[in-house]
């Protein structure tokens, strides 16, 4: 199996270090793209126990580096303008993806593009749940009809800086909650590319980005990256919460988006799909 990777940050790194576990789905070959100019840095940091658990580790710095490697697996590990950049040339070609900066399908004419370069390519367009749970019954209720769905995304302040929550919040001095984001799916997955990938994957398997409402919350008290919703449907009503460690190489990234990341790897590389 050659499995391609887009980034060399936080999720690509903790993916690497799961795919060299044993047990770990059987990658032999592995193509890394990172930024222009900076491969040659990025081969120099590989740990020697990861080159070691690997036949081939590759890196690239263009779109072209990647596509001339022919990966049979690409899992975008590197932020929403990636996506745009690469994604629909590698489902052009043919190469199953997972997209993990869910939040870029906010922009629809990306979306449509994205669904439009899969079945041209006969390729998978893959979206892993990352930090948040329940896509299933989300996604089986809205085939029955409408859905009504609230989610609220709670980070410690720390997890917020570099956003547009600075401009409303005084992060660093902050001592209770505050809510500074109310509003639709697609607002929140545009304007918090980091943070709120989250809503758009619920929106994308439930409401829509419109019908999918928003609560981004601040709070120093919180237990961790706490992602909760509620799903009214005609047959079911669902509530879930789930409290993340956030992940060590990013406080704004919580850990399970990498065990998602490689959940996904196993799905479609291994025998059995769960
Ligand atoms: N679906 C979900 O539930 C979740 C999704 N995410 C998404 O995952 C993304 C990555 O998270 P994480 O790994 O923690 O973030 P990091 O910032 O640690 O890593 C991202 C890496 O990708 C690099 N990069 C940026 N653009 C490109 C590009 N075009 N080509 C190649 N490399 C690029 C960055 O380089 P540089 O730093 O130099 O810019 C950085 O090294 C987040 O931005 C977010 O969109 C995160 C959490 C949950
Ligand atoms: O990792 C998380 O907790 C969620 C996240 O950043 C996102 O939705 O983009």
């Amino acid at each position: 199996m050659h499995l391609g990777l887009i980034g060399n940050g936080n999720i690509a790194r903790g993916v690497l270090a799961g795919l060299s576990e044993p047990g770990a789905p059987r990658v032999e070959r592995i193509t890394i793209q990172v930024l222009p100019g900076q491969a040659d840095a990025a081969l120099k940091a590989l740990p020697a126990d990861l080159r070691a658990a690997f036949d081939e580790i590759k890196i690239v710095d263009t779109l072209d580096g990647l596509l001339a490697a022919s990966p049979e697996l690409v899992a975008e590990c590197a932020g929403q303008a990636a996506v745009r950049e690469t994604v629909p040339a590698l489902l052009r070609a043919g190469i199953d993806t997972i997209v993990v900066s869910i939040g870029a399908l906010s922009d629809a004419a990306l979306h449509h593009d994205l669904c439009d370069s899969a079945v041209d390519g006969g390729a998978k367009l893959i979206l892993p749940p990352g930090a948040v749970g329940g896509i299933d019954i989300i996604n089986a209720l809205r085939i029955g009809g409408d859905i009504v769905l609230r989610y609220s995304g709670t980070k410690p302040p720390g997890a917020w800086t570099g956003t547009p929550a600075e401009e409303r919040l005084e992060l660093a001095t902050m001592d209770r909650a505050a809510t500074f984001f109310t509003g639709t799916a697609r607002d929140a997955s545009a304007q918090y590319p980091k943070n709120a990938n989250v809503a758009a994957t619920l929106a994308l398997a439930g409401a829509g980005f419109e019908a999918t409402a928003v609560d981004l919350v601040a709070d120093p008290a919180a237990p961790g990256n706490v992602h909760e919703f509620t799903a009214e449907a005609e047959t079911a009503t669902v509530t879930v919460r789930i409290v993340n460690r956030p992940s060590a190489g990013n406080a704004k990234t919580s850990q399970v988006t990498i065990y998602s990341v490689l959940r996904a790897i196993r799905n479609q590389t291994g025998p059995l799909v769960i």
